[in-house]
């Protein structure tokens, strides 16, 4: 066995290179006697060889010239296609230009882009030089001092190969079955791509094992994935990751499609230069392969039909707030991601984990708590009606929490502050920084044109530090430093960037950070400014200005709704005729006897069954007025908000009542010093400007 596997032993493939020729016949005939025995002790009976066929399979090796034997390197397409052809049984045929592909390429930091390794079952299929199962990989990948820990089977069939035979070998093998042919691979398995590697890298001990990859050919998806996790790790253009790959792997990816995909899925400009590699020769000619009656391969990656773009590349017609926004990240990874912002808000897990979405969340105002702008410093914001979504930047990738805390991976691009700076390279990105906002859709008032932009009001953590005990006005100030200053100062001057390719434009949504105002703007706030906004408002919300960042309810950060907004979330269910509205106490379902729902004209009540339904108050006909579905909730509010809803809907503070009551407030010294010197540094300001 140990004779027949130095016999495989190869140097490093190089394009053209020939496999060393054995040293002697005899070495034939013990690679031969290897195999054969094989066969029988995996007692394979249909691939079981008779002694006579054996001597004849030597004879035949004996008589052939060195050019005809195994390579392992690249080499052009030769046929031995009869031997092909007589033997394939059909779950053994060979994928179409298989045979003449190099078996790997080049180590990319631990990854290996190779062709599919092709098991026993194929034997009879392959001459024993060529063969390349699961056994070869590892001798041959031993042999360059490389030991495997991983392999990343990208094929869409589970017939090349017996994945235990990997298990066996201490090597942990993993399933992302890729169609290849006619779509690039989706979003989502190229976040399990990474998310794999990335584990497996970070539990990695010495000495280093290297990754195997492979699809069928090992160029299309293979590079795809590589390439997609290049990007995700160094601060490259979409141009050099892909010529990182097709000097390892030559010619690289061969399909316009799937690098066109690449290219939108990083929001960058392709440039002219880049011409996609024609098909290699062992591909081209493989049609020959077949001799006209093998059909192509089930899991041919190589399939010439065009590739359709991404769907998030395609022009959606209009955007609603309950649009699903980015891709599905494997769920170990949101258990790791939960728990950072978990530890970032300083919360306990509980046994379970951290389960809950840990936002903050503000109170509606009433009576009493309308005292507390009296008693602490407070800034006035608009209260943007659009989804809330806590966002997690990090280097390989941005993650939209939302209030299932679920998470989303969207292509988004965050510079830090020192990004440009000299030796900062490891700085490039944001990496754990945690924020908050809310996601609206801006209509442009003249051309009717939706723009999709989150608006940022609080930072929690930054470059994993957690910030939530200082306060609001110096998370604020940070934000802008931060976040949005190193964003709008590398779309500037883009072209000096380290990759002037990047368009910021073509990302999914624009990135703000939300102002605030001294509580003296509140009457310019709620007749000017909100009604000439392009989103929707709802209300406003005060904000202590030296308030920590408090997660979940938050009793000291206030909400005012105009009231005919003032809401509750129901769980709606309809058993028969019987309608029920429930809310949640403690976690279970709490009924709301009593209460009645109406809805819009001409709605089936029953298709809400099951459903969140967002009601305001009707007091004139003491009924819940349903304005819409909130999708984007798993469950009804707390009876806690419901009853401070109802109070805030008894107390009734109308607009009029709180601009009165915030004009007496800014006439209190606290406000009216600070009033008065924020008043006189901006006009110093100005007028240094001048
Ligand atoms: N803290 C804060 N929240 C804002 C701001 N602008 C909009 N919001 C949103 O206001 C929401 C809280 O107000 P609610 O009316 O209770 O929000 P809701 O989405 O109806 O949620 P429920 O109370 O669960 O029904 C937050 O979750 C944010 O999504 C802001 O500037 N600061």
């Amino acid at each position: 066995m140990i004779a027949s596997m130095d016999l495989n032993a190869s140097p490093e493939p190089e394009e053209d290179e020939v496999f060393p020729e054995p040293q002697s016949e005899e070495d034939n005939v013990l690679e031969e006697h290897v195999d054969y025995n094989e066969h029988v002790s995996h007692g394979e009976s249909a691939v079981q060889i008779s002694r006579r066929e054996r001597e004849e399979r030597i004879q035949r090796l004996r008589r052939q010239r060195p050019d005809d034997r195994p390579s392992y390197g690249y080499q052009p397409a030769q046929r031995d296609d009869g031997y092909q052809a007589k033997r394939q049984r059909p779950n053994s045929k060979l994928p179409p230009g298989w045979l003449d592909c190099p078996n790997f390429g080049q180590e990319i930091g631990c990854l290996i882009p190779s062709k599919v390794p092709l098991g026993e079952s194929f034997n009879d299929c392959i001459l024993p030089g060529r063969r390349y199962s699961f056994r070869q990989v590892i001798h041959q990948q031993r042999v360059l001092g490389r030991k495997l820990g991983l392999v990343i089977d990208l094929t869409n069939s589970s017939r090349y190969y017996n994945f235990n035979e990997w298990k066996k070998e201490g090597i942990k093998h993993v399933k992302i079955a890729c169609k290849g042919r006619d779509s690039v691979p989706d979003n989502e398995s190229v976040n399990k791509f990474f998310y794999e590697v990335s584990q497996f890298l970070a539990r990695q001990k010495q000495p280093k094992k290297y990754i195997l990859v492979h699809c069928t050919h090992g160029h299309n998806r293979t590079g795809f994935m590589i390439i997609h996790y290049l990007m995700r790790t160094l601060p490259i253009s979409v141009t050099q990751a892909i010529k990182i790959f097709s000097d390892a792997r030559p010619p690289g990816i061969y399909k316009p499609d799937y690098i066109d995909a690449l290219y939108n899925f990083y929001h960058e400009k392709k440039p002219d230069m880049v011409v996609c590699p024609p098909t290699p020769e062992w591909k081209r000619s493989s049609d020959l392969d077949l001799n006209g009656d093998a059909l192509p391969d089930d899991d041919d990656d190589d399939g010439d039909s065009a590739a359709p773009l991404d769907e998030s590349q395609e022009t959606q017609l209009v955007m609603t707030n309950d649009d699903i926004l980015g891709d599905k990240v494997p769920s170990d990874q949101e258990v790791a991601m939960r728990q950072f912002c978990y530890q970032s808000l300083k919360l306990p897990a509980g046994v379970r984990g951290p389960q809950q979405f840990p936002g903050s969340h503000p109170v509606s105002l009433n009576r009493d708590n309308l005292q507390l702008l009296r008693q602490r410093y407070y800034y006035a914001t608009w209260k943007a009606d659009g989804t809330r979504y806590m966002m997690l930047i990090t280097m390989d990738g941005c993650y939209l929490i939302d209030r299932h805390f679920n998470f989303r991976r969207v292509q988004m691009r965050f510079p830090c502050r020192h990004a440009n700076e000299k030796g900062m390279a490891e700085k490039m990105y944001h990496h754990f920084t945690l924020l908050d906002g809310e996601m609206v859709i801006d209509t442009m008032p003249d051309s009717q044109k939706q723009e999709r932009r989150y608006l940022i009001y609080d930072m929690m953590a930054i470059n994993q530090v957690s910030i939530v005990e200082r306060p609001f006005y110096e998370r604020w100030k940070m934000l802008e430093k931060e976040v949005i200053e190193p964003r709008n100062i590398e779309r500037q001057h883009i072209y000096q960037s380290q990759n002037p390719y990047y368009r910021y434009d073509l990302e999914p949504f624009r990135v703000r950070r939300k102002d605030f105002w001294l509580l003296s703007t509140v009457t310019k706030l709620l007749k000017g400014f909100i009604p000439k906004l392009s989103h929707a408002a709802d209300g406003l919300i005060f904000q202590g200005w030296d308030d920590p960042y408090v997660p979940r309810t938050h009793e000291g950060l206030l909400k005012w709704k105009y009231p005919e907004m003032n809401s509750v979330d129901f769980l709606f269910e309809m058993v028969d005729d019987r309608q029920s509205l429930f809310l949640y106490e403690r976690g279970k379902k709490k009924l709301m006897e009593g209460n009645r729902v109406v809805f819009p004209e001409g709605a089936d009540p029953s298709s809400y069954s099951g459903k969140i339904v967002e009601c305001s108050w009707d007091s004139e006909e003491d009924v819940w007025v349903c304005m819409r579905v909130r999708t984007d909730k798993g469950t009804p509010n707390e009876f806690n908000t419901y009853k401070k809803v109802m109070r805030s809907i008894r107390d009734n503070i109308t607009e009029d009542i709180l601009l009165n009551e915030i004009n007496e407030i800014i006439r209190l010294p606290m406000y009216a010093d600070r009033i008065q010197n924020e008043s006189k540094a901006h006009q110093h300001n100005s007028s240094r400007r001048r």
